[in-house]
């Protein structure tokens, strides 16, 4: 991993150099750099691990609409809800179904996802998530979700080596990556246009950062939940 000391911003950057920091900062700290994940693309999984991160994954899919709700609620511009709205919608119509689908994919019922048992680290990190959208800034909130800048890796990832190292997974479960492959620089572009025209002060542009930086905790927290008790404590409640 790259060093984790933090990159700054200074007043004579430009938003494309803003745009770098962001994209460097988020690219060291992500979970494709995690212990869980690596194992995952390498094969290493069992299909009972894979499952627990599926059914753990999904709170963090359910989370999603609700904190893009929450950055709605405190914007007050009714140009910037109106473009905002449409991740809510997606993740409800579409993203919360096909994750549901992956889960059928490796053999787990609707029910298992809507009524699994979540993991207290997965639960308290994806609430910090919702918490943080809730009690920051709509700018910070809208920051926080620019580390889908560097979610195509995971996706293209995912979609390389699982398909090769677990031919038990059905697949049409590969949808959802596929669709954020596609949806994913969207919602980037639309995320860094926002940004590009409402910040204002340099002090903005590190709370901006910081609120990314916080985004990849959140998901580095949930694979270290997933790694201590289906690596390291071996449970195996979806073997
Ligand atoms: O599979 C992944 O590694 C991954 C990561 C992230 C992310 O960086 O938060 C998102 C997604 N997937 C994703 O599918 C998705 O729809 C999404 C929305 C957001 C967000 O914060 O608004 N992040 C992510």
């Amino acid at each position: 991993m790259l060093s984790l000391r933090r990159c700054a911003v200074s007043s004579s950057d430009t938003f494309q150099d803003f745009v770098e920091v962001l994209k460097l900062e988020g690219y060291k700290r992500y979970h494709i750099h995690h212990p869980f994940h690596r194992l995952m693309v390498e094969g290493k999984l069992t299909p009972g691990q894979i499952r627990a991160w599926v059914v753990n994954r999904f709170y963090y899919q359910r989370i999603l609409p609700m904190k893009d709700a929450a950055i709605i609620s405190n914007c007050p511009f009714p140009e910037v809800r109106r473009i905002w709205i449409k991740r809510i919608l997606n993740h409800d119509n579409y993203g919360i179904e096909m994750w549901i689908k992956l889960g059928e994919a490796v053999g787990l019922s609707r029910s298992d996802l809507l009524e699994g048992a979540v993991l207290p680290g997965v639960k308290l990190a994806c609430d910090a998530y919702l918490d943080f959208c809730k009690n920051r800034s709509w700018l910070e909130g809208i920051a926080s979700s620019l580390t889908t800048l560097v979610a195509p890796n995971a996706h293209m990832e995912r979609l390389e080596h699982m398909r090769k190292h677990y031919e038990w997974i059905k697949p049409n479960g590969f949808e959802y990556f596929e669709w954020r492959l596609k949806e994913g620089p969207e919602d980037s572009h639309m995320a860094l246009n926002i940004l590009k025209e409402y910040i204002k002060t340099e002090d903005e542009k590190e709370r901006c950062i910081e609120a990314l930086i916080f985004k990849t905790a959140v998901l580095w927290n949930m694979l270290d939940a997933l790694y201590m008790e289906y690596v390291i404590n071996g449970r195996r409640d979806y073997e």
